[in-house]
């Protein structure tokens, strides 16, 4: 076994995370030990507030960490990590409405790759999340869930080792939303690419996800690290009318289900 192959895509150790709110200390993280193997799609779901866009934050180098340790292949995040790229929710404000499609995906290829590099790559891009033939449009033109593809298509023509995504598809309808995780669903499988996906959908993260990670708690920790053994070549229907989906997706649920209770019981005592 080469040394590669045992250098985790994303190792978090002992993350805390501290915010100064008004003077006031906000204690969100606290000792977060998390380590995702190349290849592998870990989602990661909590409450609202929980804590997981921080922690999707500090993998990103968006973020520095109060304390403890996150390094993307095997290097120390201390700034936006080279070979990792990050999908936000809000496709309309990630992309640039004054450029044209193909100038939105190349934009963060343009000080690395020739002209003609990057149009190839572009194109190779938008080829896999299926919108051949828009590069010349302006993101206003297509549809929300088609600007989603392209925001989706300029972190794969970036060709990163790990991709991160924070709520990718909250702000489409419920069938583009499929699509949506369908895509990445084949795309994951189709290379080697590292997946972090932070989600409120549990459903989402059991059918997207090799393992899912609920955070809980506050501050937050890993409440519960589940392995998902489904089948491969995940299907909309029938993955989720899989026994083992429908046990996973229970077992998520009342653990999420728990802690709102005991945050409720802590807002009225
Ligand atoms: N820069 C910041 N300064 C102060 N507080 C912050 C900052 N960033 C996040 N927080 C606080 O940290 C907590 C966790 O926020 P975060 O956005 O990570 O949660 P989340 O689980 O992603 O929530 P949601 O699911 O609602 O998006 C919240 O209480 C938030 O207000």
């Amino acid at each position: 076994m080469n040394q590669s192959s045992t250098v985790p895509a994303v190792r978090i150790a002992g993350l805390q995370q501290t915010f100064d709110v008004n003077g006031a200390s906000r204690h969100v993280l606290d000792g977060v030990d998390l380590e995702i193997r190349t290849g592998e799609t870990v989602c990661v779901v909590g409450h609202s507030g929980t804590g997981k866009s921080t922690l999707l934050r500090c993998v990103a180098g968006l973020q520095r960490p109060s304390g403890g340790e996150v390094a993307v292949a095997g290097q120390a995040v201390a700034g936006p990590p080279d070979d990792l790229a990050v999908v936000f929710q809000d496709y309309g404000r990630s992309l640039m409405p004054w450029l044209r499609i193909r100038e939105n995906v190349t934009l963060p290829l343009r000080r690395s790759l020739s002209r003609q590099e990057r149009n190839a790559r572009a194109a190779e891009a938008l080829a896999a999340v299926g919108l051949d033939g828009v590069e010349r449009l302006y993101p206003w033109q297509v549809s929300g869930g088609m600007q989603q593809r392209v925001a989706i298509a300029r972190a794969l023509a970036y060709r990163p080792q790990v991709l991160l995504m924070d709520e990718p598809f909250a702000s489409v309808d419920a069938q583009t939303r499929a699509d949506l995780e369908d895509l990445v669903v084949r795309i994951a499988a189709e290379s080697r690419l590292t997946l972090m996906v932070v989600t409120h959908d549990i459903d989402e993260a059991v059918y997207l996800g090799d393992r899912v990670v609920v955070l809980a708690g506050k501050p937050a920790r890993i409440a519960a690290d589940l392995e998902v053994d489904l089948p491969p070549g995940r299907d909309q229907l029938t993955t989720k009318a899989d026994p083992e989906f429908l046990r996973l997706r229970g077992e998520v649920m009342s653990l999420i289900r728990r802690e709102t209770a005991s945050i409720a019981e802590g807002v009225s005592a």
